[in-house]
């Protein structure tokens, strides 16, 4: 059936953008597609047994929720092969984009999290407080664009290493657009990075150029980091993150002078988070693989002198640190506050059951990936720890991304 088009009836979303509909019983996951929606779909790969993919082609009866895309380059007015990557959403409506990451999230954390409905009820994915654009474009501080054999840069097709070449990039803020070199050739190059940090203006990262510090600002607060190294994508997302975990710490449960520790804490953002929240004698120490990121953490979290950052892997760190502990260490343990923000694939369960081993009084989970939040929300509970509040964020409209942020506790 490969390279045949079908018509389908697109029932309901799942994880990582795609729709689910039904061929002969068989499930197919559907790109460009709304649930609700009858398409055209060309089949792309139909080898296994349980299910298939295919690319919506057109639309025979529309969504309400459909509108025209928000980049050109990503349509279905293009040959699949040829659409832009990284705006998989940018044909539905924004509030029905969050709608449908609310039930991504929401049955993932039913069916692999075994949450029940009394913390999920009401959840929504929320717009950042000051992003009321409706179109969901402008948001990209940061963007990185591959380049092909030619030496022409441009994003990867969705699901794929090709690179397409584009004029526009409507989801990027207008200085890193203004910025991205789509014109110009880059022969021998694999790909460029554009920036646009809170200050001194746009740069691209081009191979393996030197290093330098860039200056990213929450509130009034000031942050370094590499201009290659790890932050928030979306412009507001930081001082979103920021505020959601200070609102999530159980203020009852803190305890400034416990071990609380930031782990996968890049360059102390959520550190500084914690510090703000309870002040000058907060004792918190964040762990990164990064050396430079942890360098940066060390200045970042300066102010606080029971701050301190440290350059581990959080895995190896967190089961030294639980194996060695004094009785004092424990006991300050036992009362601390773990704020933990690991990449897309989540803590997974060496780190959860470790950081459970310590029995803190609280955890506060950031997450990337609602399956691989749900997949370590269901190990804590095996140890005892519950989800006691959720919050979800639209961190990245017109994708099919978004941020959780739990409070676990006893
Ligand atoms: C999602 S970022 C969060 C950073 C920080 N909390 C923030 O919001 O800016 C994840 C960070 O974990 C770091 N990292 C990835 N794997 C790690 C590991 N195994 N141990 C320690 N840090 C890790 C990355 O370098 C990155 O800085």
């Amino acid at each position: 059936m490969q390279g045949q088009d079908v018509e389908l009836d697109v029932t309901t979303i799942a994880h990582g953008g795609i729709s689910v509909a039904r061929l002969d019983g068989r499930v197919v996951f559907v790109t460009d597609a709304i649930p609700g929606e009858r398409v055209v779909a060309r089949i792309t790969d139909d080898r296994k047994k349980s299910f298939w993919r295919a690319d919506t082609v057109s639309v025979v009866e529309a969504s309400e929720h459909r509108r025209p895309h928000v980049w050109d380059a990503a349509s279905i007015d293009r040959d699949p092969a040829q659409r832009a990557g990284g705006a998989e959403f940018g044909h539905i409506a924004l509030p029905h984009q969050r709608e449908l990451k609310r039930q991504v999230l929401v049955d993932a954390l039913t069916r692999m999290g075994h949450l029940d409905a009394s913390v999920t009820d009401g959840v929504s994915v929320e717009a950042l407080a000051g992003d009321d654009d409706l179109s969901g474009t402008r948001w990209r501080t940061r963007i990185r664009l591959h380049v092909d054999e030619s030496g022409r840069p441009g994003p990867f097709a969705a699901r794929s290493h090709t690179v397409v070449p584009v004029d526009d990039l409507p989801l990027a803020t207008e200085a890193v657009e203004e910025a991205a070199p789509l014109e110009q050739l880059f022969p021998g190059e694999e790909q460029i990075d554009i920036l646009a940090p809170a200050e001194g203006g746009a740069r691209l990262i081009i191979g393996s150029q030197a290093k330098t510090t860039v200056r990213e600002r929450v509130g009034d607060r000031e942050f370094q980091l590499d201009d290659g190294g790890f932050w928030q994508v979306h412009r507001l997302a930081a001082t979103t993150l920021t505020e959601a975990v200070q609102d999530l710490v159980d203020p009852a449960r803190f305890d400034p002078r416990a071990m609380n520790l930031d782990l996968y804490g890049g360059v102390g953002l959520l550190a500084a988070a914690v510090g703000d929240r309870f002040g000058q004698a907060t004792r918190i120490t964040s762990v990164e693989s990064d050396p430079r990121a942890t360098d940066h953490a060390a200045e970042n979290l300066q102010e606080w002198i029971g701050a301190t950052a440290v350059t581990g892997r959080v895995e190896r760190w967190i089961s030294q640190l639980a194996s060695t502990a004094s009785a004092g260490e424990r006991e300050r343990l036992n009362r601390a506050t773990v704020v933990l923000d690991p990449p897309r694939s989540g803590a997974g369960k060496d780190v959860v059951m470790r950081i459970a081993s310590i029995e803190p009084a609280q955890i506060i989970y950031v997450a990337c990936d609602p399956v691989a939040l749900a997949r370590d929300v269901a190990l804590f509970a095996e140890r005892g720890y519950r989800v006691e509040a959720l919050r979800a964020f639209d961190l990245f409209p017109n994708t099919h991304h978004l941020e959780t942020v739990v409070r676990l506790s006893r």
